[in-house]
């Protein structure tokens, strides 16, 4: 089976609310993402039981340390079993190569994607950290990094996603939030691609939260999602 592109955002405080949903869904269609606050409030525990159920399993940590200690927590990430961990790419070329060493001894190697720049950084917050580039010169420069450490891929904005493939390659997998189905509420996301148009651009693997989880009938949104990037596959 290949691995499904929608990857479901998990963000819930509530553990039962949150398995309740994913019996609604199924592996067949989409992956699962824990994130710091499920991961904070449930742990391994939860994560496990949600390998446990056969999904592919995103641990959204955002690793960034010294690399001994990234390292080290990736490590401990794949032996939960999960199928995706990532780590800030900012923390360098040495965390992020460490990172994959570390994951390569591990019998479960997930895929280990870093973030550039989050997607909630606007042009006036970016240039408050005083970098020289802009902004997206400072993202191709943190993917190229990112290639060159061994890594798998980055999470990006699929407004990105062209771009990016251009520039590190048809392999360097591009995981994409702020995606939105036709018609759906844009919530605090600003820019934002339909499920087809973000795959067209070049996208591996949508991250899709609120237009399933707070749909009245997630299944079928998940259905509906999945049905409209079919002709994208
Ligand atoms: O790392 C992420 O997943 C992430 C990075 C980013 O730059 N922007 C972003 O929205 N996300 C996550 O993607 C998910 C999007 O959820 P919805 O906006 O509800 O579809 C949330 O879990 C966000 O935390």
């Amino acid at each position: 089976m290949s691995d499904p592109k929608i990857l479901v955002a998990l963000d819930y405080n509530d553990k039962n609310q949150a398995l309740a949903l994913v019996e609604q869904l199924t592996p067949k269609l989409c992956g699962l993402k824990v994130g710091k606050e499920m991961f904070t409030l449930f742990g391994p525990e939860f994560v496990k039981e949600l390998v446990a159920k056969d999904y592919n399993v995103f641990l959204d940590l955002k690793f960034h340390d010294i690399p001994n200690t990234v390292a080290k927590a990736c490590q401990a990430a794949a032996d939960l079993g999960v199928w995706m961990v990532n780590v800030h790419a900012s923390g360098g070329r040495v965390m992020m190569e460490k990172a994959r060493e570390a994951i390569q001894k591990c019998d479960n190697k997930p895929m280990l994607i870093a973030v550039t720049m989050l997607t909630s950084m606007d042009e006036h917050a970016f240039s408050e950290l005083g970098y020289e580039r802009d902004l997206a010169a400072q993202v191709s420069l943190l993917a190229k990094m990112t290639l060159d450490s061994g890594l798998d891929g980055v999470v990006c904005s699929s407004w990105e996603a062209e771009r990016l493939k251009q520039e590190c390659g048809s392999q360097f997998r591009l995981v994409t939030p702020g995606i939105r189905p036709e018609g759906s509420d844009k919530g605090d996301q600003s820019r934002i691609m339909t499920p087809a148009e973000a795959l067209k651009a070049g996208s591996d693997f949508l991250v899709i939260g609120r237009p399933i989880t707070k749909a009245d009938d997630p299944y079928q949104s998940l259905c509906d999602i999945s049905d409209s990037i079919v002709s994208h596959l």
